[in-house]
């Protein structure tokens, strides 16, 4: 039997009133991590990543209508709706992580502060500094040499190890990783990756990481799910979506990644993620795909299973019948 997920999102559907129209931000929006596992949520800006992660640990701005969808942690299940619940029983299994932790911690505070703050959930006082010196070596930072700094005084790659090590204080099982190396260069960005994998291992943390650039994804995670204006376009084993991508959006942002073997022309993608029609059902991502033909705007597509992953996408509807 395989391994049940730790943590799973089923058919979220978030929406939104805007001058009167009622707006689907998020449609059937599902994901599954198994414990230990690093799967990638990629899809371009204003695609619905954060809001999806966001909306399933309970912490979607009130002025969001979750009108459908559910989520499993740990073998307990919440209806997406009820953030309260949501809340008070995922925040402590699960951490997130944000880009640039520098603007994220606390300016008044050091580092070795900021950890034993979120220290102090979970432990008496005399307990903190020794928990926290073992969470900066951990996190491959020196505590004596760091832990009395201010953010403003410890490089960015630093201070996304603290906002890690914060992280970690609270001994979580699933780690929510929204673009965490955005703001840092490519060594230290290809560093803190490689140390989250390790962290995977050794801790059995699981993790979902949040990304526009795929080729990061393709490095360090063995699901993915690619989403597009809200609807997920393709998903499944990494090595089975890299392998034969069947989406048009896939190919699209695939295309857009340079490589080094095989150096082509970088083919930026047409049209914006929201620029469709949105008064009807229809697959939202029609009015960029070179493919395009009238049942894109039939419905929306369903989710089928093809080439050991599945697509969602009326090329591969035939073939279904
Ligand atoms: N509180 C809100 N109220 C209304 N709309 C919102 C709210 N938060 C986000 N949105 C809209 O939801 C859509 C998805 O936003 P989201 O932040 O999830 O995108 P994303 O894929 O994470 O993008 P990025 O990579 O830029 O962070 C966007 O169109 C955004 O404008």
């Amino acid at each position: 039997m395989s391994d049940p997920a730790l943590f799973e999102i089923r058919d979220l559907t978030i929406e939104t009133v805007r001058e009167g129209h009622r707006r689907r931000i998020v449609e059937g929006m599902s994901l599954s991590v198994r414990h230990g596992e690093i799967v990638g949520l990629v899809g371009e800006s204003g695609s619905g990543k954060s809001i999806s992660m966001m909306a399933s640990v309970g912490l979607a701005a009130a002025s969001l209508d979750i009108t459908a969808g559910e989520v499993a942690f740990a073998g307990r299940r919440f209806a997406a709706s009820d953030r309260r619940a949501l809340r008070s029983n995922l925040s402590h299994g699960v951490s997130l992580l944000f880009q640039n932790a520098k603007g994220a911690l606390s300016p008044f505070l050091t580092a070795g502060a900021q950890v034993e703050r979120v220290l102090a959930g979970r432990l008496p006082k005399a307990a903190r500094r020794r928990e926290a010196i073992e969470l900066f070596r951990v996190c491959g930072l020196n505590h004596a040499d760091l832990a009395d700094k201010f953010p403003h005084q410890i490089s960015g790659g630093q201070a996304q190890r603290v906002a890690m090590a914060c992280a970690l204080a609270t001994e979580p099982r699933l780690l929510i990783a929204d673009e965490p190396t955005t703001a840092l260069d490519v060594t230290t960005e290809r560093e803190l990756l490689r140390f989250l994998t390790r962290l995977c291992r050794e801790r059995d943390l699981a993790i979902v990481l949040i990304a526009h650039n795929l080729s990061l994804v393709a490095e360090y995670c063995s699901g993915l799910t690619i989403l597009h204006a809200g609807q997920i376009v393709e998903r499944g084993p990494l090595a089975s979506v890299f392998a034969e991508p069947l989406h048009p959006y896939t190919q699209g942002l695939i295309d857009a990644v340079p490589d080094i073997d095989d150096p082509h022309e970088l083919a930026p993608l047409a049209g914006s993620v929201w620029g469709g029609r949105s008064d009807i059902e229809r697959c939202r991502f029609s009015h960029r795909c070179p493919f395009a033909r009238p049942d894109c705007e039939a419905g929306v597509p369903a989710l089928l299973r093809r080439a050991g992953h599945e697509v969602r996408c009326v090329l591969y509807q035939e073939d279904a019948a």
